[in-house]
This record gives structure tokens, sequence and C-alpha cells, in this order.
């Protein structure tokens, strides 16, 4: 068995790729778009990790123009990467207008939430960094 990927539902395409792809720094892998069913799925994935993808689906508006809002069940918990630089990452998120729900005091973890509330976990890989500000005295934010 091998693991493919994990699908979630978006309400705005455009929106969430502006988050895993240009905050996130995930990249496109596939795209199709499905004109029966009147939807799209797009894959994303890590450079270098191809394999391990993330598969947005974004229903198409229905003819009022509206788009499906998804209202996350408890059932899903979250998405995990592993990151060369915490700080680093969280800055770009940051620049993306992203906020960093959970900072990452520990120069380890750090969590952020996707447009529709898709909770993505960051890891640094290997050691924990050395605390750094901002992130040390950061607080959460939000629901976190
Ligand atoms: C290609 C493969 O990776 C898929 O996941 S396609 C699965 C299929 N998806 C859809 O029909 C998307 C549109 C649908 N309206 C939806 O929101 O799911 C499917 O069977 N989806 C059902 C599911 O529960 O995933
Ligand atoms: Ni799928």
């Amino acid at each position: 068995m091998k693991y493919l990927h994990t699908m979630v539902r978006v309400h705005d395409l455009d929106a969430s790729m502006r988050f895993y792809r240009d905050a996130l720094g995930l990249v496109e892998v596939k795209r199709s778009e499905h004109e029966a069913g009147r939807f799209t799925l797009v894959y994303l994935a890590a450079p270098g990790d191809e394999d391990a993808q993330v598969e947005l689906t974004y229903n198409w508006p229905d003819a009022d123009g509206k788009a499906e809002v998804y209202t996350g069940g408890r059932n899903f918990g979250h998405l995990a990467y592993a990151v060369q630089d915490i700080y680093a990452a969280c800055a770009k998120l940051q620049q993306h207008g992203v906020t960093i729900n959970r900072p990452p005091r520990d120069g380890r973890m750090a969590f952020v939430r996707s447009p529709d509330g898709i909770s993505v976990e960051l890891l640094q890989a290997g050691p924990a960094l050395p605390p750094a500000e901002p992130w040390a005295s950061m607080p959460n934010t939000g629901s976190w």
C-alpha cells in the first residue's frame, strides 16, 4: 500500500492556491476539470516529495453563483509538513497574510490554517532551532 493524498474541499480555489502554493510553498502536480460533475481537482505536493499530495476539490458555484462553504468536522485534524527552517517558513506565510495561529516558540512546531480553516502543522526537520524573536514571545492567535 502507498499513501497517495489527503482530499480537502475548498470554497475558493484561487484563495486556496495563494495559501497552499504561494504562502506554504507546495507545487501543483496535476489538475483536472470535471464538467459533468462540475468540479476541479488540484493536486499539490512539497517540492521533492511529489508523491505525498493534498487534493483540493473545488465544487463549482451553482446556477446562483453560490459556492459551498465547508464547516470542518472535529474528526479531521491537520496536514503536516517538515520544513528546513520553521522561522523562515512562518515568515513567508506571514508575508502572504497568513496568521501563525500557533507560533514556533519552541523552534520546532507551528500551526496555521487554510482559508477554509484546515489546520496545517509545520515541524522543524531535525533538531529544534534555538529560540528566536519574534517567535519566542509570540502568543497563540484565534482558536488555538
Ligand atoms: C481522483 C480521486 O483522487 C478522487 O478523489 S475523485 C473522488 C470523487 N470526488 C468528487 O466527486 C469531487 C466532487 C464531489 N462533489 C465532492 O465534493 O466530493 C468522490 O467520490 N468524492 C466523494 C468523497 O467523499 O470524496
Ligand atoms: Ni482522491
